[in-house]
């Protein structure tokens, strides 16, 4: 998801990019694509299938405009996938698009057919979120046909930066790394998800750092919860990600339906500025103290793993390894403003006054600024204990099979 869709001003954006980041890798966005992980982590994914996608059909979701196949296909057997324009008939093209990739176009009818006639599309890395208020199904990425889809994927600019922008800011791997992309249209079963079981989790150097809503709204009911739905989570990334994802530092979105005891894998994201951090800011995860490296990490990589040095500045040989616990941050009751970071819903990560002033006075002051932040995020835990059940939401939404 592009990172910086509401910031208008490129020179808003400068600052966020001195915070003390480790270059990203473009082996590391790779890794993120869903095609990628998803075989790797099948059993504990949302049901879905991956459709790879041909240059005609790429070339449709890139052209300006929107012209949608009829909902009943004239069939015309000259017209497959095909890069020569060789036989096309231009006026055909026109009115029915997906003549230039009707194998696809099929491919996707059966799909949806197969998952049970509803799905949530993505891209390798992107879901159209912000392109909701034009579906059918308003508000919802719910797909019932192929033109829901290619509705949404034309109206979205999340798409469009996985299409044009998926390398930005990337440094380059070594010339071994694959820097093809190879994209793919995920098709995932439709269910009723339950925002209060959408977690975002965070991993530096291998190590599950924190935890949190990716929906902005308060669920009294999570806060009791809040042990199991760490070691929940914590158990599912020993057993799963830890040892084999490549990369030492990423994100990690799960759903954790009730009763909160098994995780289903939604989505891998890239440790940069483009991923949001939600309930908390990247500086707090890039200056995080942490206890030293665990020894003995099992690491079954296929990759060698990426060297950063980001942890060797932030352990804290002060910080026990036994007692040390990922924090599970929830969104408060009175007021998502409570954090400053929070942001709304697919803004991008403006950052307070105060980050952008403490980025721009160099080392020094970011830390002096991470001190005061550790400070007052303290207070504001206390002020979550405190909380009371009133105007809270009301018990669990309850959800479909996945
Ligand atoms: N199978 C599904 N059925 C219904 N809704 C779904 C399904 N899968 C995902 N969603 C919804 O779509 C949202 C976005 O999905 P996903 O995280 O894959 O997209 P994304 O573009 O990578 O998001 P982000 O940019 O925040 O990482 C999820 O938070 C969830 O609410």
């Amino acid at each position: 998801m592009p990172a910086f869709e509401s910031i208008e001003d490129p020179e808003e954006v400068r600052p966020l990019m001195r915070l003390p980041f480790p270059p990203v890798q473009k082996s590391q966005i790779l890794h993120c694509s869903y095609d990628y992980w998803h075989q790797k982590y099948r059993s504990s994914t949302l049901k879905s299938r991956i459709i790879p996608l041909s240059a005609p059909f790429l070339s449709y979701l890139r052209e300006d405009g929107i012209v949608l196949p009829p909902e009943t296909q004239a069939t015309n057997s000259n017209y497959e996938d095909n890069t020569t324009s060789e036989g096309w008939d231009d006026d055909s093209q026109d009115s029915d698009p997906s003549l230039r990739f009707s194998e696809i176009h099929q491919q996707i009818k059966d799909t949806i057919t197969e998952l049970g006639g509803l799905v949530a599309p993505k891209l390798n890395w992107s879901a159209p979120k912000d392109a909701t208020w034009i579906n059918m199904k308003k508000n919802s990425m719910e797909c019932a046909t192929a033109n829901d889809i290619y509705l949404l994927f034309k109206s979205s600019d999340f798409i469009n930066h996985d299409l044009e922008h998926a390398f930005d800011d990337c440094a380059e791997d070594g010339p071994q790394q694959p820097q093809h992309i190879n994209y793919v249209l995920v098709l995932r079963k439709w269910f009723k998800v339950n925002p209060s079981c959408e977690f975002r989790c965070f991993v530096r150097g291998r190590r599950l750092i924190g935890i949190c809503q990716r929906d902005l709204n308060h669920f009294e009911f999570l806060f009791p919860l809040r042990d199991q739905i760490r070691d929940t989570i914590q158990r599912y990334f020993d057993g799963t990600l830890k040892g084999t994802f490549p990369d030492e530092n990423f994100a990690f979105d799960i759903y954790l339906p009730e009763p909160y005891d098994q995780v289903r894998l939604v989505d891998i994201n890239p440790w940069a500025p483009r991923t949001d951090p939600l309930l908390f800011s990247w500086l707090e995860l890039l200056t995080m103290r942490l206890p030293p490296p665990l020894l003995g990490i099992p690491d079954s990589s296929p990759d060698p793993p990426l060297q950063f040095s980001s942890d060797e500045d932030t352990q804290d040989e002060g910080v026990e390894e036994l007692e040390w616990k990922p924090e599970v941050r929830l969104v408060n009751k009175d007021d998502p403003e409570a954090y400053s970071f929070a942001s709304p819903q697919y803004s991008a990560h403006k950052l307070p006054k105060d980050v952008v002033d403490a980025s721009l006075g160099g080392e020094s002051s970011m830390m002096d600024f991470a001190r005061n932040w550790e400070k007052m995020v303290n207070g504001q835990l206390d002020m979550q204990h405190a909380s009371d059940d009133e105007g809270s939401v009301e018990g669990n939404i309850p959800t479909t099979d996945i």
